[in-house]
């Protein structure tokens, strides 16, 4: 831990950056000769993200807990990113939780400032990983998908952005590798299924999704089907709003990532979410406990 690999380093790849005296993360509420800047981000080894605020505080204190790390009484975690009510960001030891909130616009926006704050302290061998939820297709509901591959609302493998009046394509790849160990945590007794298929990053929860719900729809019941159908035919198992943001990110940082999502329903049988606030609480813990097994496995402390 903390060791130093310079082929494994993050690195931001914007030459600009190298003008900058001070960088400011508008977003995070820190700038890059905040003190203790260094401490924060130096040593980080995995940078947890999922939508909601709440999500990250809970998660921090589980890692906290699992990986053993003392935080001294008194010290209960705190948000680094208090000055601002944009998102949060806690550090248990060597992993960073972050929120990045709804869609690829609020996720793209985060993880730039992230993955600068990690390039500035030279933190080296970072993963980072999306837990979150999602809807599936043909799946048992609580399923964890880990993506193979994610695609846009027509199934294109890439991220379409207008950038100075132009539509520009950005490749988006997670790692394959890092896919194949987290499979490898699944343990005999787990009371669901881990899966790989690609996933479709919508770009919202209603209309991006082919959900008949939304306050506007313009197509009906078998549009829907039939899209699902060959998206299912495609090999696509599961439909959330950030996958491509992590894709696109984190390869072109030299940061390894992955997208592991459980399953809230199986959008071939409906729309709305329908299970109770306990069980979706159940079932969101899922990709959490399976990265955190991961984790555990790679700073080699007994599972
Ligand atoms: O569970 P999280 O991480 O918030 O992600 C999923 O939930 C949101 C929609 O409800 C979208 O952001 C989708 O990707
Ligand atoms: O159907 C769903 C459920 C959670 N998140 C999504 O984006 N879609």
């Amino acid at each position: 831990m903390g060791d130093y690999d310079e082929e494994k380093r993050v690195k931001a790849p914007n030459k600009n950056l190298s003008s900058l005296d001070v960088d400011i993360f508008h977003h995070l509420g820190i700038n890059s000769k905040c003190k203790h800047f260094n401490n924060i981000f130096s040593d980080i080894k995995f940078v947890c993200m999922g939508g909601s605020h709440k999500r990250m505080g809970y998660l921090a204190q589980y890692v906290a807990d699992e990986l053993k790390i003392d935080i001294p009484a008194g010290c209960a975690l705190t948000n680094i990113s208090h000055q601002t009510d944009r998102y949060v960001m806690f550090k248990a030891g060597p992993v960073l939780c972050v929120n990045h909130g709804i869609g690829v616009n609020s996720t793209m926006v985060v993880l730039h400032e992230v993955i600068k704050a990690l390039h500035y302290s030279q933190a080296s061998d970072v993963h980072v990983f999306r837990v979150g939820t999602s809807g599936g297709l043909g799946l048992e509901p609580g399923t964890v998908v880990l993506t193979s591959e994610a695609l846009d609302g027509c199934l294109r493998n890439f991220l379409e952005v207008p950038i100075l009046g132009e539509m520009v394509k950005k490749p988006s790849k997670l790692d394959g590798q890092l896919n194949n160990k987290l499979l490898q945590c699944a343990l005999k007794d787990d009371d669901f299924q881990i899966i790989l298929g690609k996933t479709i990053c919508a770009w919202d929860f209603y209309e991006g999704q082919g959900r008949l719900d939304g306050a506007v729809c313009e197509y009906d019941e078998e549009k829907k089907m039939n899209f699902l159908k060959k998206a299912y035919d495609f090999g696509v198992r599961n439909l959330e709003m950030e996958a491509l943001a992590f894709g696109y990110l984190c390869s072109q940082a030299n940061i390894s990532s992955a997208v592991v999502c459980c399953t809230y329903l199986d959008r071939f049988k409906g729309d709305q979410v329908t299970a109770s606030h306990e069980t979706l609480a159940k079932w969101q813990d899922r990709p959490i406990r399976v990265v955190v097994r991961y984790m555990k496995q790679y700073l080699n402390i007994r599972v």
